[in-house]
C-alpha cells in the first residue's frame, strides 16, 4: 500500500470566525479504515464530554460498538476512530500520560469563554505537547463555547496559549476550530468540528505507529522527584521533560485569515 508524504512545510487552512491551521501539514495516508485513536483532554468543564456527544451526530460519522467505558468509536470516511474521554479535573490529569504511547494524535478542548482558568489551560496544554510521547502528534484544538458573550476568538486564544511557540518548539501540527458544543438536544456537531476531525485524521502520519502504553512510568527526572501530593495539585503544570524541548525551526507559525 503506498502513501503519500508531503514536505513538511507550513499550511494554511481557512475556516470562520478565524480559525486557523498552521505548521507541516505533511502527510496524507492513503490507506484503508485505518484505526486510530484519539486523546480528548482539556481542563475540567472544557466540554470534553459534550463535544463527543455531539460528534455521535455528526453527517458522515457512523458510530461502531463502544470497546470501553470513557471509549466513542466513530468511523470517520477511511478512519476507525477510537475518541478516549479522559477527566480533566486536576487530580485525574496524572493519567493522561498513560495514554500518550497509544494515540495518533489530540484532540484538546478549551472553555473560550473562562478567562480565569486560561493561564492554567496553556499550562497544561504545554506539558501534554513536550511530553516526549506527544512531542510531533497532530493537535486539534477546539475553542468551545463560542456561543457564550465572554468566548475568545481563535485568534485571541492564540496569542493567550502562545501557541505559536509551543507548536513549533514541539513540531506538533495543529489547527484550531472554534465551536459550541452545547446546541440543543438534535443538534449534531458544528461544521467546524468535523472539519477539524477530518483534519486531524488526514496529518496523522500513517508511520511510524505509536508504541503501545509504558507498563512503567517515565524514568527518573524532576518529574520523578516530586511528590504525588504536588503532582496531584499541579496535574500537568509546565515543568520541562528531559529530552522533551526542541529547538524551534523557525520555519512555520502561525497564520491567520484576514
Ligand atoms: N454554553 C456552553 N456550555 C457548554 C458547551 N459545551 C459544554 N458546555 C457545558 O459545560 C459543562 C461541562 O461540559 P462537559 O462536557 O461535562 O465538560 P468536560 O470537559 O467533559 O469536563 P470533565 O469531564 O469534568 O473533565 C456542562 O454543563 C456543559 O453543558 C458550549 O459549547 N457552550
Ligand atoms: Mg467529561
Amino acid at each position: 500500500m503506498g502513501r503519500v508524504w508531503g514536505a513538511l512545510e507550513p499550511a494554511v487552512v481557512s475556516g470562520p470566525q478565524g480559525s486557523t491551521a498552521f505548521l507541516w501539514d505533511a502527510h496524507i495516508p492513503l490507506s484503508l479504515h485505518r484505526k486510530v485513536t484519539l486523546l480528548v483532554l482539556g481542563l475540567d468543564n472544557a466540554g470534553k464530554t459534550s463535544i463527543i456527544m455531539d460528534l455521535d451526530r455528526g453527517e458522515g460519522v457512523e458510530v461502531l460498538p463502544m470497546a470501553q467505558p470513557a471509549q466513542t468509536r466513530l468511523r470517520v470516511e477511511r478512519f476507525e476512530v477510537t475518541l478516549l474521554d479522559l477527566p480533566g479535573a486536576p487530580r485525574s490529569r496524572s493519567a493522561w500520560r498513560s495514554h500518550y504511547s497509544a494515540a495518533h494524535g489530540l484532540l484538546f478542548v478549551l472553555d473560550s469563554s473562562d478567562l480565569a482558568r486560561m493561564e492554567e489551560a496553556r499550562r497544561v496544554l504545554s506539558r501534554v505537547l513536550s511530553h516526549p510521547d506527544v512531542s510531533g502528534k497532530p493537535l486539534l484544538l477546539l475553542a468551545n463555547k463560542q456561543d457564550t458573550a465572554s468566548a475568545l476568538l481563535p485568534c485571541e486564544l492564540i496569542e493567550r496559549l502562545s501557541l505559536e511557540r509551543l507548536v513549533n518548539e514541539n513540531r506538533s501540527p495543529c489547527r484550531i476550530e472554534p465551536c459550541a458544543a452545547k446546541r440543543g438536544p438534535t443538534a449534531g456537531p458544528p461544521r467546524t468540528t468535523l472539519q477539524g476531525l477530518r483534519w486531524l485524521l488526514r496529518t496523522i502520519p500513517a508511520a511510524p505507529a505509536p508504541q503501545p502504553a509504558a507498563a512503567s512510568p517515565p524514568g527518573p527526572g524532576p518529574r520523578a522527584a516530586r511528590g504525588r501530593r504536588e503532582e496531584e495539585e499541579e496535574g500537568e503544570g509546565e515543568e520541562e521533560r528531559p529530552g522533551a524541548a526542541k529547538p524551534s525551526r523557525g520555519a512555520g507559525g502561525i497564520r491567520r485569515r484576514g
